[in-house]
């Protein structure tokens, strides 16, 4: 399958240069998560699947696999994606909106190109994509991208459908959609709130917005190529957008935490040590606090849609153990989940995706958004992948 048949396939595919597309009559909803084993006999297979075309022996991928063997060989991504599913069926069905989900994965079952093949065989065949996944770069938004080409290839090699007849396209990255930003800034002013409360100085509290480490190479390219965001590309500006906008809010509520300072850090960097990956990683910064002065930290687990393994290994373990050793309070906020806000929020992305709402009336938190409803040519291109095809993007 060529680029360009994959993108001529979908209905955005005469897009222009404009934030935001023509109304598409949408039939169907596609949840794509990233997945997760849900048995210590599936996370070698699983490992497999996210490491796929690296060549990256079993040995090596059992040393990645530690975290997942102490919980069981359960990841708990699986039932919160359920959970997710569910909560979208219910604000569906109270909206009036008849647009059923298909849930499908990137790495483990059950798999995108069954969710796809499932649609298609229900006569659902235009189908919009929500990646539980907020930000721009190869990890959050183009590789969930290649990923549903590759279920779509698979629905017309093995479901018999003729290319073009299922298409997909995919809602705009949400990090500043108020629906997403809103369990964060819940859980911050909760946190500094009972920290002031227990006598802790709003000063000598620090709010740490934690986000997954990304290759500096993929985040220099993430978000549009034609576009300068800075060192880490639109990747690290979008958070630290994102993370302004909860501190400024949070102070709205609570005036003393303008005196709280905060920054962005780093967790679950993995890959090579020569490879360079954005920093400073969390449990460095956490071991230097004390010697800021800072009492009590507040862990925000930004880049996240849930509290998978990633939360809860390397934050709720990892950076918990840090905090302890450095003699200070840890407070870890809730990521979305299925807050109201945030699921309320993801079918306002469809029904504004499905109307062709102008940007002007577009939810925002920060100067960056809306972002795109289509990706821009090159946009988050990855060099080490090399290039596959996409859906939900524009030739250039
Ligand atoms: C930006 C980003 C997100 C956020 C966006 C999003 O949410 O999608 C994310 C999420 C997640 N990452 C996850 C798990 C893993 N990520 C890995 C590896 C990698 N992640 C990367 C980036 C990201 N990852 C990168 C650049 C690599 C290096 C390998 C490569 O170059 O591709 C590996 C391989 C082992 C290792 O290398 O550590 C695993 C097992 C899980 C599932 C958790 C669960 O099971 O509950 C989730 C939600
Ligand atoms: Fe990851």
């Amino acid at each position: 399958m060529s680029d360009t048949t994959v993108l001529a396939a979908s209905p955005a595919a005469a897009a222009g240069p404009e934030h935001v597309e023509t109304p598409v009559a949408y039939d169907g909803i596609l949840l794509a998560g990233f997945g997760g084993p849900e048995g210590q006999e599936d996370v070698i297979p699983f490992l497999r699947n996210v490491t796929r075309g690296r060549g990256i022996p079993d040995e090596r991928l059992e040393e990645v696999a530690h975290h997942y063997r102490h919980f069981g060989g359960v990841s708990p991504i699986n039932a919160q994606n359920r959970a997710l599913k569910a909560a979208l069926e219910a604000e569906l069905a109270a909206r009036g909106i008849d647009l059923p989900v298909y849930w499908g994965n990137r790495n483990w079952a059950p798999f995108l190109e069954q969710a796809v093949q499932d649609a298609a065989a229900d006569g659902r065949a235009t189908l919009l994509a929500i990646a539980t996944s907020a930000y721009s770069s190869y990890s959050s938004c183009r590789q969930y991208r290649e990923d549903l080409a590759r279920a779509l290839d698979a629905a017309e090699r093995e479901g018999g459908f003729a290319p073009g007849t299922v298409t997909i396209d995919k809602v705009r990255q949400f990090f500043d959609h108020p629906g997403f930003v809103h369990a964060f800034t819940e859980g911050v002013t909760t946190a500094v709130r009972d920290l002031i409360g227990d006598g802790v100085p709003a000063g000598r509290i620090r709010v740490l917005f934690s986000t997954h480490s990304i290759p500096t190479s993929d985040a220099q390219r993430s978000g549009p190529r034609d576009r300068d965001f800075g060192a880490g590309g639109a990747y690290a500006a979008q958070h630290e957008a994102v993370a302004a906008t909860v501190m400024a809010q949070v102070a709205d509520t609570i005036p003393a935490a303008a005196e709280t300072g905060w920054e962005l850090v780093y967790q679950s960097r993995s890959g090579p040590p020569t490879q360079p990956w954005l920093e400073p990683d969390v449990n460095d910064v956490i071991g230097e606090l004390p010697g800021r002065g800072i009492e009590a930290v507040v862990i925000v687990p930004l880049g996240f849609v849930s509290d998978h393994m990633e939360v809860l290994w390397d934050l709720d373990t990892e950076a918990m153990e840090a905090a302890e050793a450095a003699g200070i309070r840890a407070v870890r906020t809730p990521t979305p989940g299925v807050d109201p806000a945030f699921v309320s929020g993801l079918v306002d992305l469809v029904v504004e995706r499905r109307d062709g709402t102008p940007a002007a009336e577009r939810p925002h938190l920060t100067p960056l958004g809306p972002w795109f409803d289509v990706c821009r040519p090159a946009c988050c291109e990855n060099i080490r992948a090399g290039f596959k095809p996409a859906v939900s993007g524009v030739l250039p």
